[in-house]
């Protein structure tokens, strides 16, 4: 609409809005404009230099076999593009020279022009990326009223980029604002960019500049579609995984080395299609050995079980599991501590021990003493590389236990949640009102990644395992799972001999009886071995050796002879005969 001002002389004002018209749709145009220029040059040519024409055929070819070999650094990415851009040069050049040579209104030049302007302008007119670039460029032209309206006045367009998903703009601050206000700004923001709901984002730039913003405006949702899994992205669990692609393709990769992780999110948000992820990429990983609590009676990671060293589906399962990982963490520490290392570097002959819980709170709720054990490896696991990773719908204080275990979550990973409250219970305190809004994720396996290396709000939706995908993961993984480290083998195994030797009540276990048959010569085999043990005592890898007995059945004997006050323990993992003058009193 043009409102006519009494003062305003209407010829002026008729110059003005066409001159307005013409450079708005100077896009849709520039084939016209071309053409007029192409007529315009062959007639001043054809009077001042009628002999150039060899020379504009030979310019036409060299700008036509440029825009083909190198058009990508002028910004035409597809092959299409380039040929489409060499062909009009090819076209212009030639047509040039004809009307250099022969005058413009010669034979039907004048229609092989309005014809070929309408040829190859057609291309032109309907490429979906350059109609694109206008709307944006046209949309931006109008930021200052935006920002007036939005309340970020002062803020300006540095640049713009179109891409296949919608655009993205740099954008300088005016001073004192900052990204907060502008993600506070993000619903104001498309309705006056005229966008969907929920298709703004808005970022820090690359530079992290604290007066620059990124702002990001999808037409279409990259992630409308389940995105199938490809396969496992690491086999070392030193490299951070790929869980699924941010909205610019990237991939979401996330180090799970010496972290703990959490996953949470509401029923149905993915969480279980996110552990999943994770397992087929730990399975992939020589130098990790996975044990798994699933209280759920295993429904969900059984699929894995083949991958799994320990899976605990009782509340008795899962606090024997986390006892043992705790005893695990100890002997680890020890080790550091005794070698002088600060940290335990995963081998697949020392791999680092990953701890998955799927819905924590169950084991809160069914075994809430075993959550001392979570505690301790929350605490004290990075070093030693025994972690955590807790699936959990609602991670509250009393869902996780009583302890730092939430705390203690360097990666935190959240589905969509149900109340706005609940991001700061996943995420952290001041996410919420620092972008990290969960709750306004809109589809299953969508997440946010908070971790040391993502400090940005960016919607990532996990890939999806059908039950195809888990099938084959397994069973190309399964095979070459590596075993606990030697040390940490034995210091289970001394645990549990340990155990053994607890006073226990007479209804909770049976006494051990000593061998009988078959299982004596076995007995006698590790008697004579530990009457010719040193002072210091035989240790039991040498025992196993010398025996040739497994060793749960070497400890099950050891300890019945212990009982039978046949053998000493004289430290951890060491065992003697006991000395002549001794009492037996057990
Ligand atoms: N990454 C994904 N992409 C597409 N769809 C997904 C994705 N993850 C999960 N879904 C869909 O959402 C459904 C629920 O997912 P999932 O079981 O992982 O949720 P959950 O959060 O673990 O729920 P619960 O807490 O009840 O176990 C799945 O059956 C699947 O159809």
């Amino acid at each position: 609409m043009v409102v006519i001002n009494s003062d305003d002389h209407l010829p002026d004002l008729v110059a003005v809005a066409i001159g307005r018209a013409l450079w708005r749709y100077r896009s849709e145009l520039a084939p016209i404009t071309l053409a007029l220029m192409l007529a315009l040059g062959g007639a001043v040519l054809h009077i001042t230099h009628p002999g150039w024409w060899p020379g504009i055929i030979a310019t036409g070819a060299l700008a036509a076999s440029l825009l083909v070999f190198t058009g990508r650094r002028v910004g035409l990415l597809l092959r299409a593009e380039r040929f489409y851009a060499a062909t009009v040069a090819l076209s212009a050049g030639a047509w040039l020279a004809c009307a250099t040579a022969l005058g413009v209104p010669y034979g039907r030049l004048p229609q092989v022009l309005i014809i070929g302007t309408a040829v190859l302008g057609l291309p032109w007119w309907v490429h979906r990326r350059r109609r694109a670039r206008v709307r944006v460029e046209r949309q931006l032209s109008a930021w200052p009223e935006i920002s007036q309206a939005v309340g970020l006045v002062g803020s300006r367009v540095q640049s713009a980029v179109v891409d296949v998903w919608g655009w993205r703009a740099r954008f300088a601050l005016a001073r004192g604002q900052t990204l907060q206000d502008v993600t506070a700004k993000i619903p104001a923001l498309e309705s006056a960019l005229g966008t969907f709901r929920g298709a703004v984002r808005v970022q820090p730039t690359r530079d992290d500049k604290a007066n620059r913003f990124e702002l990001r405006v999808l037409n279409i949702d990259p992630h409308a579609d389940a995105i199938a899994w490809p396969g496992p992205s690491v086999h070392t669990i030193t490299e951070p995984i790929d869980l699924g692609p941010f909205e610019d393709a990237v991939p979401a990769k996330v180090l799970f080395l010496r972290r703990h992780g959490l996953f949470g999110g509401l029923a149905g948000s993915g969480k279980s299609g996110g552990i999943n992820v994770l397992m087929g990429n730990l399975s992939a990983c020589r130098d990790v050995v996975i044990w798994a609590i699933d209280l759920k009676r295993g429904m969900e990671l059984q699929p894995w079980a083949p991958c799994i060293h320990r899976l605990a589906t009782t509340p008795d399962q899962a606090r024997a599991l986390l006892r043992d990982a705790v005893e695990v963490l100890e002997v680890r520490a020890e080790h550091l501590a005794a070698t002088g290392r600060r940290v335990w570097e995963p081998s697949p002959d020392m791999p680092a021990l990953v701890i998955v819980i799927d819905e924590y709170a169950e084991l809160a709720d069914d075994a809430p003493d075993a959550t001392t054990f979570t505690d301790s490896i929350a605490r004290r696991g990075r070093a030693v590389a025994v972690t955590l990773i807790a699936a959990t719908q609602r991670p509250t204080q009393k869902a996780m236990g009583q302890g730092a275990v939430r705390s203690q979550m360097d990666v935190r990973i959240s589905f969509r949640v149900r109340e706005r409250k609940d991001v700061e219970l996943i995420l952290g305190q001041g996410m919420l009102s620092a972008g990290w809004h969960a709750h306004s994720l809109n589809a299953p396996g969508k997440f946010l990644v908070s971790a040391p290396e993502h400090d940005v709000p960016r919607r990532a939706r996990a890939y999806l395992l059908t039950d195809d995908a888990v099938t084959a993961a397994v069973s190309e993984a399964s095979a070459s799972r590596p075993e606990l480290d030697e040390m940490s083998l034995r210091a289970l195994d001394e645990a549990h001999a340990a155990r053994l030797h607890e006073p226990v009540s007479a209804t909770a276990e049976p006494m051990p009886t000593m061998p009988t048959d078959g299982a004596e010569k076995d007995v006698q085999a590790l008697c004579e071995a530990l009457e010719g043990a040193p002072e210091d005592g035989i240790p039991v890898p040498h025992l196993i050796k010398i025996t040739g007995m497994s060793r749960p059945t070497l400890y099950r004997r050891l300890n019945e002879l212990v009982r039978a006050g046949r053998a000493v323990q004289v430290t951890r993992g060491r065992y003697r005969v006991p000395d002549p003058g001794s009492e037996h009193t057990g």
